[in-house]
């Protein structure tokens, strides 16, 4: 019989992350002998999810990993985008990432990536043929999402917070307010456009993540294609949670997971007229967004 908490199903490289675990080896060299006796070693990431903010890279990245080839970083790393981390060294960001076998290809994801104007240098620096993944959603709803996770913040800490209609209107003008982070960052073209000056459009994979929430696989199979992966995540491997109003991941028949409470956050009603106006200032830029991406998104 497996050992409690494995069936015969889990992937072979999750049994030596629970064992290494479970023994503690993996804080000794020797470990990382044996570990790389048996051919698992730390790779740099062949593929990173650069964004976008509260598009749904964690619950992306979760759903990858559900693919045997693929291996996940568990944590956001900041490599890129953080001046400390980044002057830490390449072997600091591999130490980073999880053991895997060579076959396997390692994914972060980090956010800020998508926004930090030093990155894609960086990442270019590291590697120029790297696959980058950026998950969308409608940019109002993006934002609206943004503003809700920083409410929560500041609920948490006691404190208050103007409602988002004042955040995104400059009072002087009555116009969108682009000095606002959350409205800066669902303006993907403009960020877009920055990457493009180190990476060709075709390294570049658009996942639509207002898809990713409601029929997840089509998307996944995309990105499987993207990567030059078989199709294996499956239905088998996604089930939709009524309770939590979500999909949910099915790793073999044992283990099941839902992302964390702190996804899938119930937004703010926000005034029509002020959802109104964000929709037609995004839409110009979201135009140049599809064209640059070849792809189109049904976005008012
Ligand atoms: N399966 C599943 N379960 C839970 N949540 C899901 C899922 N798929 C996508 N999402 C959406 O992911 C949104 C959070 O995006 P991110 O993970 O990119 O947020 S973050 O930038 O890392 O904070 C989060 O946004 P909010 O709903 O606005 O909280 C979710 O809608």
């Amino acid at each position: 019989m497996p050992p409690a908490g494995v069936s015969w199903q889990t992937p072979l490289h999750t049994l030596w992350h629970k064992q290494a675990h479970r023994l503690k080896l993996h804080r000794t060299n020797s470990t990382r002998e044996k570990l790389q006796m048996h051919h698992l070693i730390k790779q740099l990431p062949r593929a990173i999810i650069i964004g976008v903010r509260k598009g749904g890279t964690r619950a992306l990245l979760e759903m990858l990993s559900l693919h045997p080839a693929v291996v996940k970083a568990s944590q956001e790393v900041h490599f890129f985008d953080n001046d400390q981390n980044y002057a830490r060294g390449i072997d600091w960001y591999r130490e980073k990432m999880p053991f895997s076998f060579p076959h396997q290809i390692t994914i972060e994801k980090s956010p800020a990536y998508f926004i930090t104007e030093e990155v894609p240098e960086r990442i270019f620096k590291m590697n120029s043929s790297i696959k980058l993944l950026v998950i969308v959603r409608e940019p109002t709803t993006r934002a609206v999402s943004d503003y809700t996770q920083v409410l929560e913040g500041k609920e948490r800490k006691n404190k208050t917070y103007d409602k988002f209609e004042e955040l995104v209107i400059d009072t002087n003008t009555c116009e969108v307010n682009t000095k606002y982070k959350a409205v800066r960052t669902s303006i993907y073209t403009k960020y877009l456009e920055h990457w493009l000056k180190y990476f060709p459009v075709e390294q570049f994979h658009v996942v639509d993540g207002d898809r990713l929430i409601i029929d997840p696989l089509p998307e996944l199979k995309l990105v499987e294609h993207f990567l030059n992966l078989p199709s294996k995540i499956s239905h088998y491997n996604l089930y939709f949670n009524a309770t939590r109003g979500f999909f949910c991941l099915r790793y073999n028949f044992i283990f099941n997971k839902c992302l964390a409470g702190s996804k899938g956050r119930i937004h703010p009603d926000v005034d029509p007229s002020i959802k109104e106006k964000l929709q037609h200032f995004f839409y110009p830029f979201n135009q140049k967004f599809y064209q640059i991406t070849g792809r189109t998104f049904n976005w008012p």
